[in-house]
C-alpha cells in the first residue's frame, strides 16, 4: 500500500517533473499503463483525490466524471506536472466515454451525512445514484476494479453486485467496498494511546462501514503495546464513531473529505500495484466473503492481477472483539439484504 513516505515521494517526483513516471515503477521497470476513473470527481472527496490519483505514477489516464463542475477541476489538476493524462467528463451523456478502457473505477458520488444523520439515511438517494453508475460501469469497463465509497457502503456494495448480476458481468474479485480510513482511524488513535510513531503502526479492521459495524482489532495490532480494556474500548468506540467526529465538526458542511481522499488514493494504489503484479499488498476492504456466514464482509484481502486474490481470515480474537463481532451481524446483514432488495426492485 502508498504509505506515507511514498506521498512525501510523490511529491518530490512531483515536484521534479515526472513526466517519465508515468510509464516507470520506483525500481525503474516499466509499468503498464492504466486508467483510472473517479466517479463523483468535482465533489468534497472527488477533488482530494483527484489530485491524489494525479500523483500516483502508477495513473498513465486519469479520467474524472462528475454530474457538474468537471470541466474546472480537470483543467485545475491537468496542470500539474506528472505523467498522467487528465479529462474531464460531465453528465450522463459523457459517463461512457469517460469509463471506457478503466482498470479502476472509484467511486464517491453521492450525498455526505449531516449532524444527527446515520449512513443509512443516505441510502435512498445514494442506492440510486450507484444502481446508474454501476449499470454503466457493467456496460462500458465490465472488467474494471471498483473501488466503493459512496454511503451506506454496507448496503451500496451490494447493490453494485446485484447490478452487475443481472448485466451479467459480476466477477466477486473486482467489487470493493472502501474501509480504509476506518483502518487510518485506527492506526492513528492507537499510536496516539500506545505512544508509538504511527508510521509503524497496523490495525485490521473488519465487519462493516457504519457504527459498530467498523470493528477495530485492537488485539492485533502492532507494534504490541499493553493497553488497558478501558482504552481499548474506548479506541474502539472512537475508531466506530470517527465519521461522525467529523460530520460534527463540520457542522452541516459535510463529512470527512480530505483522510477520505488520503485513504481513497491508499486504496486505490493497492489496487494498481495488485494488477500490476506487486506481491503481498494487502488491505482491509468489505468484499464478498466466507470468513462469516454474512455474504459480504470486511477483511484483509490479498491483492492480485484479477483483483481480490484471496479473502484472508479473521484470526484470533479477544474476548471483546468476539462479542462486537457477534453484535455487529444483526445490523450488517440488514444493511445487505437493503442492498439487495434495492437492486431488484
Ligand atoms: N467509504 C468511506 O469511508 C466514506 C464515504 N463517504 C461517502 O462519500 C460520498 C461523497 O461524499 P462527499 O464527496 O463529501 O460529497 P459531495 O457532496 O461533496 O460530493 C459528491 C459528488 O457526487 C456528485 N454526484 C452526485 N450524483 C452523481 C452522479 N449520478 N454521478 C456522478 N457524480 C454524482 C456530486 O455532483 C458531487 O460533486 C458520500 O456518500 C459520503 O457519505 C464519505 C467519507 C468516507
Ligand atoms: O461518516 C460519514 O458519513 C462518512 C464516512 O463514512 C466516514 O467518515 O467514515
Amino acid at each position: 500500500m502508498m504509505k506515507p513516505s511514498m506521498l512525501r515521494s510523490l511529491h518530490s517526483a512531483a515536484t521534479r517533473g515526472a513526466s517519465h513516471l508515468s510509464r516507470r515503477g520506483y525500481a525503474s521497470e516499466p509499468v503498464p499503463e492504466r486508467k483510472v476513473a473517479v466517479l463523483g470527481a468535482a465533489g468534497g472527496i472527488g477533488q482530494p483525490l483527484s489530485l491524489l490519483m494525479k500523483l500516483n505514477p502508477l495513473v498513465s489516464s486519469l479520467s474524472l466524471y462528475d454530474i457538474a463542475g468537471t470541466p474546472g477541476v480537470a483543467a485545475d489538476v491537468s496542470h500539474i506536472n506528472t505523467g498522467s493524462e487528465v479529462v474531464g467528463y460531465q453528465g450522463d451523456e459523457e459517463l461512457g466515454k469517460a469509463l471506457e478502457g478503466a482498470d479502476v473505477v472509484i467511486i464517491p458520488a453521492g450525498v455526505p451525512r449531516k449532524p444527527g444523520m446515520t449512513r443509512d439515511d443516505l441510502f435512498n438517494i445514494n442506492a440510486g445514484i450507484v444502481k446508474t453508475l454501476c449499470t454503466a460501469i457493467a456496460k462500458y469497463c465490465p472488467h474494471a476494479l471498483v473501488n466503493m465509497i459512496s454511503n451506506p457502503v454496507n448496503s451500496t456494495v451490494p447493490i453494485a453486485a446485484e447490478v452487475f448480476k443481472k448485466a451479467g458481468t459480476y466477477d466477486e474479485k473486482r467489487l470493493f467496498g472502501v474501509t480504509t480510513l476506518d483502518v487510518v482511524r485506527a492506526k492513528t488513535f492507537y499510536a496516539g494511546k500506545a505512544n508509538v510513531p504511527v508510521a509503524g503502526v497496523n490495525v485490521p479492521v473488519v465487519g462493516g462501514h457504519a457504527g459498530i459495524t467498523i470493528l477495530p482489532l485492537f488485539s492485533q495490532a502492532t507494534p504490541k503495546a499493553n493497553l488497558d480494556d478501558d482504552v481499548i474500548k474506548a479506541l474502539t468506540k472512537r475508531t466506530q464513531d470517527g465519521g461522525t467526529e467529523v460530520v460534527e465538526a463540520k457542522a452541516g458542511k459535510g463529512s470527512a473529505t480530505l483522510s477520505m481522499a488520503y485513504a481513497g488514493a491508499l486504496f486505490a494504489d493497492a489496487c494498481l500495484k495488485g494488477l500490476n503484479g506487486v506481491p503481498d499488498v494487502v488491505e482491509c476492504s468489505f468484499v464478498q466473503s466466507t470468513v462469516t456466514e454474512l455474504p459480504y464482509f470486511a477483511s484483509k484481502v490479498r491483492l492480485g492481477k484479477n483483483g481480490v486474490e484471496e479473502v484472508l481470515g479473521l484470526g484470533p480474537l479477544s474476548d471483546f472483539e468476539q462479542q462486537g463481532l457477534e453484535s455487529l451481524k444483526p445490523e450488517l446483514k440488514s444493511s445487505i439484504e437493503k442492498g439487495i432488495k434495492f437492486a431488484n426492485q
